[in-house]
């Protein structure tokens, strides 16, 4: 059932899904990110995490070459930025996150979302979809629990119903890397576990494509994610294999405030220290 989602065959090295090198991204002369160096491998499952204005979309714009750095190198699915066709390297990403979702059409139906990225479109416009493009969609709609949605209109959706439409979305052209912009951000407490039990599913399956997930938040972490990056104020705290990155010291630097750290059957849990008096 899962070859149906995924194929296997990728026409990179093992350890050029993405490479950063002493990338910048400088507006205004200030850097939004920093002398990032990074590098992600097939197979792997990263977390960005970090607060509010720390570069994470920055760098996930990066990663999905709609932004080039301002200094230093960026390779994506073993394409250097700036020597690589965008539009040929488009379709082999996919992209969730609110940006996307601001740019579809909220009287398309839910279906029709999910078809038109088989089109590298937005908008729902004359093409005639294929009969495999169409069972496609369902069955991603399908896996994600949209399959009772598929004619309803996308701007009539809840939060939750649409952040799992975007993903079902993002892997209808079947990527090579997914890249998932604060996927729980706005969802309720059911709505968020059942993200993250969707997307531990994703993410513990050995031909799903590499992902990178970016949030605020640890209790948001599926189990099946292996690594982190830690941002802060644009630069790169910690980085690596997430049982030693994610630790309470590096939590409590990152966010700039003393917090505890609980993993717990691959799920984790922060809280902050008491007040003293
Ligand atoms: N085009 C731009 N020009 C100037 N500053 C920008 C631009 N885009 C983003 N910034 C600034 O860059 C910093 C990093 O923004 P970014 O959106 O990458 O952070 P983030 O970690 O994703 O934040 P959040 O968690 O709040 O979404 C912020 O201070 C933001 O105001």
């Amino acid at each position: 059932m899962r070859e149906l989602f995924f194929s296997l065959g990728k026409a990179y090295a093992m350890s050029d899904v993405l490479e950063l090198v002493d990338v910048s991204v400088i507006r205004d002369g200030r850097p939004l990110v920093e002398q990032v160096s990074w590098s992600v491998a097939e197979g792997e499952r990263w977390i960005v995490l970090g607060p509010n204005g720390a570069g994470k979309t920055t760098l996930l714009q990066v990663a999905s070459s709609y932004l080039f750095p301002s200094t230093g190198t960026a390779s994506i699915l073993g394409d250097k930025l700036g020597s690589v066709d965008v539009f040929e390297l488009r379709p082999r990403i996919g992209l969730a996150g609110a940006a996307m979702a601001d740019k579809l059409p909220k009287r398309q139906t839910v279906l029709e979302t999910v078809l038109t990225a088989a089109y590298g479109m937005t908008a729902h416009w004359r093409e005639t979809y294929e009969q495999a493009d169409e069972s496609r969609a369902r069955l991603l709609l399908d896996l994600l629990g949209m399959a009772d949605y598929t004619e309803r209109r996308f701007g009539t959706l809840s939060e939750g119903e649409r952040k799992r439409t975007l993903i079902a979305r993002a892997l209808m052209t079947d990527p090579e890397l997914l890249l998932l912009d604060e996927p729980a951000a706005g969802l309720d407490l059911g709505g968020r576990e059942d993200l993250v039990r969707r997307l531990g599913a994703l993410a513990q399956d050995p031909i799903a494509p590499a992902m990178i997930m970016v949030t605020h938040h640890v209790e948001e972490i599926a189990p099946g994610f292996t690594h982190v990056l830690m941002i802060r104020q644009g630069k790169v705290l910690a980085a690596g294999p997430i049982v030693e990155t994610l630790t309470p010291r590096n939590l409590s630097l990152c966010f700039g405030l003393p917090l505890t750290l609980e993993h717990q059957d691959g799920r984790w849990a922060a809280r902050g220290l008491p007040m003293t008096k």
